[in-house]
């Protein structure tokens, strides 16, 4: 049974599908302190959380059978990555499900400042008439600045478009081909603090988006531009614009979120009458909220059930044509790694993986990832997809990869060489068209056998009556053979036999083999 700990208020209809699951247990226990949560989420395998939980390293440290942590919406700021990636925490969002709502918002917050309208609420119900404060200014024909142009800021240019505003956009993915096919100009950001009458915010928050609405940009900026912020706090600093305010540059401002937030009574911007405010609304609508429970409550049972997925924010997105390509690999890369692994003796240095054939033409980074999560199963605790790669990394583990449109006789050709001061171990595989995984070659030695179940891998010189003695140790001990293969390269010279046997050898048997006087050493492989 998967427990689910949901730490925020999410949508009841959009986790239906957690209630409904017959292997996941629901808890709902929203606003818990740092350490309320440290001192339960032990028991959880799952976190789902909007944006008020701070999921920090000192929860994930407190969470040992932690595999995810959901998302119900875009930004996932309030979860540190780098810790989630360290400690093999799949952390996965909902990218699409609040896209409308949050351009609505925006949309709504640059109408009310266009016509001052909390302004003129507030005044009117508290008994004041006046039409004389309130004149505001349409959007028709103005210029609108959009700094990043991804779901939510596309979809507010499209909206614009329709209002018959002019329409400049910034975001360093954005082509010309797709800008032209929305009927947007491209411009910098100082283009568009120069000529944009209405300015909005749709990037995430990061070094590169911090202030990047700041002093410089208000200084070239026209009399009377409005600016909207529906993204995230600190994208434009607050206080450059509480001068631009002051000094008759900017005649209005709309923002749902804060540098810090909740922000504190003093902030300026809550006694400004020149700027409306919202509490962080953008994405709640019933709608967006349903969408990303929904979305995100999928995903976080393929991850609880070890299916595919696809939106993991701390591993990089598989297209599915890569997908379809490399799936069929993952067990035979994951075997081979773990065979690699178990037979490489001192600490490892180095991983070199090569990709033959129908594998020369695809990314195959997803299934490396496979292929160094093995070599590491043995030997590293809570080793996972996820932090495979950061694994190597922090051990100074290099992982190369090469690719190859040549096989030889195979179609297709994966090879892997661990490398340590003790020396290097090589392992081929493929899959063979009616048969599946195959092992082709240990070391130097070719061999045919199935990745599966207990296998010995003995090296020996190769003298007659070796196979013979073999198999009268490990029968006269009950170790039933299930299939032998023998490798060498030359008659008479060093060799290998690996043998399937039905269940594990005990170390006597194993100590017994390695008695005999043309057997050189002997490994029991678990797969
Ligand atoms: N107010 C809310 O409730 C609410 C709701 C949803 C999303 N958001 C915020 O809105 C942001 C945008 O959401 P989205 O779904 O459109 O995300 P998105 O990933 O589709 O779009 C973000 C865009 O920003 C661009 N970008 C990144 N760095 C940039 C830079 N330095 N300059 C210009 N552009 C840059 C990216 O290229 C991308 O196209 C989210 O990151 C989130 O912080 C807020
Ligand atoms: O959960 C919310 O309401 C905020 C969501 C929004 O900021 C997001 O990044 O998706």
């Amino acid at each position: 049974m998967f427990k689910v700990l949901v730490s925020d208020p999410i949508s009841d209809m959009g986790i239906q599908m957690l209630y409904d699951a017959s292997d996941v247990e629901v808890d709902k226990k929203p606003g818990l302190s740092e350490d309320e949560l440290v001192a339960i989420i032990g028991e959880y395998d799952a976190l789902l959380v909007r944006s008020q939980t701070k999921v920090t390293p000192r929860i994930m440290e407190a969470a040992p059978k932690l595999k995810v942590i959901g998302r119900a919406g875009v930004g996932v700021d309030n979860i540190d990555l780098q810790a989630a990636t360290k400690h093999g925490i799949v952390v996965i969002n909902a990218p699409d499900g609040n896209t409308i709502a949050t351009c609505e918002h925006t949309f709504a917050m640059m109408m009310s400042v266009a016509r001052s309208i909390p302004q003129a609420y507030k005044k009117t119900v508290s008994g004041e008439w006046d039409r004389k404060s309130f004149v505001g200014v349409e959007l028709r024909n103005k210029t609108l600045g959009i700094i990043g142009m991804g779901r939510i800021g596309s979809e507010v240019a499209k909206r614009a478009k329709v209002f018959g505003m002019k329409v400049i956009g910034y975001d360093p993915f954005l082509t010309e081909d797709r800008a032209e096919k929305i009927g947007v100009k491209l411009g910098t950001v100082n283009d568009i603090a120069a000529a944009a009458d209405f300015i909005t915010v749709h990037t995430p928050l990061t070094n590169e988006t911090r202030h990047i609405v700041g002093p410089a940009q208000f200084a070239i900026m026209k009399k009377g531009v409005r600016i909207i912020n529906c993204a995230r706090g600190g994208i434009i600093d607050e206080n450059a614009l509480v001068a631009a305010i002051e000094n008759g540059t900017v005649a209005g401002a709309a923002f749902d979120v804060f540098e810090q937030e909740p922000p504190q009574a003093s902030h300026p911007f809550l006694n400004n009458p020149s700027i409306i405010v919202t509490p962080h609304l953008g994405a709640s609508t019933v709608e967006a909220q349903e969408n990303v429970a929904i979305d995100v409550s999928e995903e976080l049972l393929h991850i609880l059930r070890n299916e595919p997925f696809k939106n993991a924010v701390n591993m990089p997105p598989v297209p599915a044509t890569v997908m379809s390509k490399l799936q069929p690999y993952f067990n035979l890369g994951e075997k081979l790694g773990l065979i690699a692994g178990q037979l490489t003796e001192g600490p490892v240095n180095e991983i070199v993986v090569s990709y033959s054939g129908d594998l020369a033409d695809v990314d195959t980074n997803p299934l490396t990832r496979y292929i160094v999560k093995g070599v590491f199963t043995q030997h590293l605790e809570g080793i996972n997809l996820v932090n495979a790669m950061h694994m190597a990394k922090t051990r100074d583990i290099n992982v190369t990869t090469q690719q190859s449109s040549t096989t030889g006789t195979f179609t297709n050709l994966v090879t892997i060489t661990v490398k340590s001061k003790q020396g290097d171990r090589t392992l081929a595989g493929t899959l063979l068209a009616g048969y599946g995984e195959r092992i082709v070659r240990i070391d130097q030695y070719p061999v045919d056998f199935a990745p599966e179940g207990s296998l010995l891998l003995i090296s020996h010189n190769d003298k007659p009556g070796i196979i013979g003695s073999v198999g009268t140790l490990l029968g006269s001990n009950d170790v039933n053979i299930a299939t032998m293969q023998v490798g060498r390269t030359i008659v008479g010279g060093s060799a290998i036999m690996v043998l399937t046997i039905d269940k594990t050898a005990p170390k006597e048997v194993i100590a017994e083999l390695e008695k005999q006087p043309e057997i050189v050493n002997v490994r029991q492989l678990g797969i």
